[in-house]
């Protein structure tokens, strides 16, 4: 099916047609449900952008796979359409960013399977398949001091334990015929370029690799994958470049033919999906908004990319160590800085699974369609319908949700931890739902200001939180984050941040800008600021002690389970 397209002339009309840009750059953004791309100009305004649903298969419970191949010719699709009716040869750049997934090919680059069915179409185990669990647990009791750079605890949904599992698990018909295992957004450059270097993002955040020291062969070995020793990680990557560096010669011809792109054009090392959204949020210049970060350092500016999941990225000029919270990696994200990630592993998704699994959800299918709305449009729409005189947030002071219903990646790192929701009744109306809704909105912020607590306990200082990713489209979420962290919400005036981030990486490889930080102050930009209602914080904090007691409780319920 053809995804949805705007673009510059047809459809609606782009911000920015007025002036002819001087040079134009395509990012291409692989998140978990879709491939998007978009034609960026020297000022960071989107000129087209297209969108193009990738398959996913989840053949049994956490398990979650995809295609190198399927995502490939959905980046050709929409790199496509996004350069149709312009003089390709205006194009200085091309920037990929992509989800931390795990692609498997064989020495001569084809996919392998990494499932029992044996099915080499499916080469791609994605970053919230949680099928190594007793791996990734046996790597964290070793207590290796590479832990220290993930918080002090590896979680599941990075690499190390999935390889280790297709080495348990898949010997003879994946482990055994490989030749090469890449992060998905290292897979793309290496697609479009022949260089199989590595970003120094996706190594250092997904693999354990030190920006100073390397790999560290002890860490390998210890876990039970000395075979990436043995071969001086040839088949892991052992060319390591900085994010916005450019490769090789640039495009080949082939892959110009697959992408309809001018062959040579510069294309950059990656960025993961929200190492990108950050580059594309965090150095907007927000004079003349009267906000708290203005005069302050970048570093008082949590980037928040809210998608399927979703990344809290704030950035320090020395390395501060976060309990349960990804990091310090350096230069992992803005050249220069080091960086903290933390993390909600399902917030889109998990709305999306709270919503659909009502029973009044059909009722509302038909009413958002019969109104030509989304589902979340609707649904805002009827909370003020019957908020009455309360502020909107009020609804849910007897329903509370705790949302790691796919564990939680930070600050408790503990992928045991399940979802709960107290204070249901026999009623499952509409209304029900929206409250539901609302208050699963209201989880997931709670579990930003939990994450936003960690972190400054360790050292930073945070003022401005600057949101994007498709939650930050729904206007309720990111009233949510403000009222509840107490903090401005920044969004951007390109609501695909994560897009111009990759073409900020396209510019950077192009040579157009001296630095990803001259690159970042000049392609993104302050497009509206969303202030928190203070007069509703008392309510808040209320909700914030229950939310707390409700993880206090399952953990003593488990403990009661336990025990003999
Ligand atoms: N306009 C919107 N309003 C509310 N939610 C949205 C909107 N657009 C996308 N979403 C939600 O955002 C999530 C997808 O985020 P997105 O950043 O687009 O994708 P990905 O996680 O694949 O990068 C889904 O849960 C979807 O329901
Ligand atoms: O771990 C990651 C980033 O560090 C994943 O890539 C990210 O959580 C998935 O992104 P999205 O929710 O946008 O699909």
């Amino acid at each position: 099916m053809m995804g949805e397209q705007t673009r510059e002339g047809g459809g609606t009309t782009m911000p920015g047609r007025d002036q002819e840009p001087r040079s134009y750059y395509v990012g291409v953004d692989v998140g978990t449900g879709s491939v998007r791309a978009a034609l960026v100009d020297q000022r960071g305004i989107l000129l087209a952008f297209a969108d193009q649903p990738i398959n996913q298969w989840e053949p049994q419970f956490n398990h979650h796979e995809q295609s190198s191949e399927d995502i490939w010719a959905a980046c050709c699709v929409v790199t496509k359409q996004v350069v149709q009716g312009i003089d390709v040869n205006q194009i200085r750049g091309l920037g990929f960013d992509a989800t931390c997934s795990l692609v498997v090919l064989d020495k001569q680059f084809r996919p392998l399977p990494v499932n029992h069915e044996g099915d080499p179409h499916r080469n791609i185990i994605m970053w919230l398949d949680h099928r190594a669990v007793s791996q990734v647990h046996r790597i964290n009791e070793t207590k290796h001091s590479v832990l220290q750079c993930v918080g002090g605890v590896m979680s599941v949904e990075m690499q190390a334990p999935k390889l280790l599992w297709l080495k348990e698990n898949m010997r003879e018909t994946c482990w055994d015929k490989a030749g090469h295992f890449f992060d998905l957004p290292d897979f793309l450059s290496w697609k479009a370029t022949g260089v199989s270097a590595r970003s120094l993002c996706s190594l250092v955040c997904k693999w354990t690799y030190s920006a100073e020291k390397g790999w560290d062969d002890s860490f390998w070995k210890m876990i039970g994958l000395e075979d990436f020793v043995a071969d001086n990680y040839s088949k892991i990557g052992n060319q390591v470049l900085p994010p916005g560096a450019s490769l090789g010669h640039g495009l080949t011809p082939e892959a110009a033919k697959d992408l309809g792109l001018p062959a040579g054009i510069a294309v950059a090392a990656s960025l993961i999906d929200a190492h990108a959204g950050g580059l594309g949020v965090i150095g907007a210049d927000v004079r003349g908004y009267g906000l708290a970060c203005e005069g302050q350092p970048v570093t008082s500016r949590l980037a928040v990319i809210c998608g399927t999941s979703s990344c809290h990225m704030g950035i320090s000029k020395d390395p501060i160590f976060v309990p349960g919270v990804w990091g310090p990696y350096f230069s992992a994200m803005v050249p220069g800085f080091w960086l903290n990630e933390g993390g909600q592993s399902v917030t889109g998704k998990l709305i999306d699974h709270m919503v659909q699994g009502h029973a009044a959800f059909p009722e509302l299918q038909a009413k958002a369609t019969a109104r030509c709305q989304s589902v979340y449009a609707y649904l805002n729409s009827h909370l003020d319908l019957i908020k009455k005189a309360r502020p909107v947030g009020f609804l849910t002071v007897d329903l509370h949700v705790w949302p790691d219903f796919h564990g939680n990646r930070s600050p408790l790192a503990d992928l045991t931890l399940k979802g709960m929701v107290t204070g249901l009744k026999l009623s499952q109306d509409l209304d029900d739902l929206a409250i539901l809704y609302l208050a699963t909105v209201q989880a997931i912020a709670f579990g930003t200001r939990l994450i936003i607590e960690a972190m400054e306990a360790a050292g930073h200082s945070f003022s401005t939180l600057f949101l994007c990713g498709g939650l930050s489209k729904n206007p309720l979420f990111v009233q949510m984050h403000a009222d509840i962290t107490g903090m401005p919400v920044v969004l951007s005036q390109e609501v695909e941040s994560v897009l111009v981030g990759a073409a900020i990486l396209g510019a950077c490889a192009s040579g157009d800008f001296a630095s990803v930080q001259e690159a970042m102050a000049r392609m993104s930009k302050v497009g509206k600021v969303v202030l928190p209602r203070l007069e509703d914080k008392r309510y808040y904090d209320k909700k914030y002690q229950v939310f707390l007691k409700l993880v206090e409780h399952q953990k003593e319920y488990a403990a009661i389970m336990k025990g003999d």
